[in-house]
């Protein structure tokens, strides 16, 4: 199992298909099915129920994946520590992005809930994060400048090695 970790618009999504392809693994995407699971956006969901409903959800579904596979987590999967368990059942990967390189590719975005308000609270959220990726990770992987073939190269060397 590969979990890829990282903040909102890191990349996780994007990688994740690719690397599953040159792996040859399935693929699951976290957010896509909690989505499907529940019937609704998690825009919507956040807007119904709230955060930690959703959080319990994410614990729940974290917790059912068996089957190996690249798993592309939720950027708030290290916001519950006891997520720490089943994470450490694979290898943990890290995409580590600057706050330059995140606020560049989710300027136009309203999808994400926890995207909002001003940039100091985003700013706050995302540093706040850094030491908790950096925990549960087994390998940290600098994005910044870098497209996703070579992103997911460097993965897959890092994996090996
Ligand atoms: N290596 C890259 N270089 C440039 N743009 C990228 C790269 N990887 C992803 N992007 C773009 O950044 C945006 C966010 O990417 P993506 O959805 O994969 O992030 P994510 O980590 O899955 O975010 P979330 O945690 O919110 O699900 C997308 O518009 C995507 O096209
Ligand atoms: O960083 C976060 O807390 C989130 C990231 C997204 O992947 C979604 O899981 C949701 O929007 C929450
Ligand atoms: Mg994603």
């Amino acid at each position: 199992m590969i979990f890829l970790v990282g903040f909102m618009g890191s990349g996780k999504s994007t990688v994740a298909k690719e690397l599953g392809k040159q792996l040859a693994m399935p693929v699951i995407e976290m957010d896509e099915a909690i989505e499907e699971e529940e019937g609704m956006t998690i825009k919507t969901l956040f807007e119904k129920f709230g955060e930690s409903y959703f959080r319990e959800k994410e614990t729940t579904f974290l917790k059912t994946i068996k089957a190996d596979s690249v798993v592309s987590t939720g950027g708030g999967i290290v916001e519950r520590e006891e997520n720490e368990i089943p994470l450490s059942t694979g290898k943990v990967v890290y995409l580590q992005a600057s706050w330059e390189t995140i606020v560049e590719r989710l300027q136009q975005d309203t999808t994400r809930p926890l995207w909002n308000g001003d940039d100091e609270q985003k700013k706050k959220r995302f540093e706040n994060r850094q030491g908790k990726y950096e925990r549960v990770a087994d390998e940290t992987v600098v994005v910044d400048g870098k497209d996703s073939d070579q992103i997911v190269s460097e993965i897959i060397h890092r994996l090996k090695g």
